[in-house]
């Protein structure tokens, strides 16, 4: 459970000479009972972990592809709560990484957010508009269960504030690629390598590089500088076209390079 249960999945990435694959999809787009086959599906195209996102209203950090997977689980009435109980009826093997922004956590109340989380078999949290400023609102509840608080790094950031985040971060740290909102893009920033290279130097935990990651070619590209990738926009496109075929194919594109290198 918990963050013990991140580190051994990335462990076994490692042993493999695989690296780290992490898609991310919004819970409660096309209902929650398909986000359990999703679920079910990414299992068992054996991904590392499965970042599943909230639906918010006002998504600051959400490129259009998200935004609209947002809506269209809002408009299915999806809730944290349920997704929550959701998750508590439905066990799984693959860590699982709930993506919500703070105001969702904070209207839902701190306490029993972490508490849930917890009986829901939650093992790591992302928090994209929590600064670590702010993140003693709700660290002291995290360290009472085990539950990871995995931290980004924007490449503009500068070296003080990378070194504390590299620092804190639990389970990985989310290395964003590009500077703006999530989705697919043709090319990254263009010191991506540097930066990268530079967070896996400096971080203990694995370093994962996501925003604009949509095809083999970029996984097997960032993964030459990094410990795996996060794909969101990518992976939610695919699954509205029933595109299995081709998810597997990105699943799987981490998983050959380090065997041909
Ligand atoms: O969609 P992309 O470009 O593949 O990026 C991943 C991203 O979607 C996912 O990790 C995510 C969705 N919403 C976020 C908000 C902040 C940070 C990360 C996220």
């Amino acid at each position: 459970m918990g963050k013990t249960k991140i580190n051994e999945s990335f462990k076994r990435v490692k042993d493999r000479n695989e690296k780290a694959f992490v898609p991310y999809i919004m819970a409660g787009d096309g209902g929650l009972e398909v986000t359990q086959e999703r679920i079910e599906f990414l299992e068992r195209c054996g991904v590392t972990a499965i970042e599943l996102g909230i639906p918010f209203s006002d998504p600051v950090a959400d490129g259009p592809t998200i935004q609209a997977a947002g809506i269209r689980a809002l408009q299915q009435g999806t809730t944290l709560a349920a997704v929550l109980n959701h998750l508590q009826a439905h066990p799984r093997e693959v860590p699982l990484i709930l993506m919500t922004y703070f105001n969702s956590i904070f209207s839902y109340g701190i306490e029993k957010f972490v508490q849930d989380c917890d009986e829901a078999g939650v093992d790591g949290l992302i928090i994209p508009d929590l600064p670590i400023e702010e993140e003693h609102l709700i660290t002291g509840e995290l360290g009472k269960k085990d539950i990871a608080l995995i931290r980004l790094a924007a490449i503009t950031s500068p070296e003080d504030r990378i070194k504390e985040i590299a620092l804190r971060t639990e389970g990985f740290l989310y290395a964003v690629t590009v500077t703006g909102t999530t989705g697919s893009r043709t090319s990254f920033h263009d010191n991506v390598e540097t930066y990268l290279s530079h967070l896996s130097q400096s971080c203990s935990v694995p370093v994962l590089a996501g925003f604009g990651v949509s095809t083999p070619d970029h996984v097997r590209h960032l993964t030459n500088y990094c410990d795996g990738v996060v794909v969101g926009s990518k992976m939610i496109e695919l699954f509205q076209q029933r595109q299995f075929a081709e998810i597997e194919q990105l699943v799987q594109s981490a998983k050959d390079i380090h065997t041909l290198n």
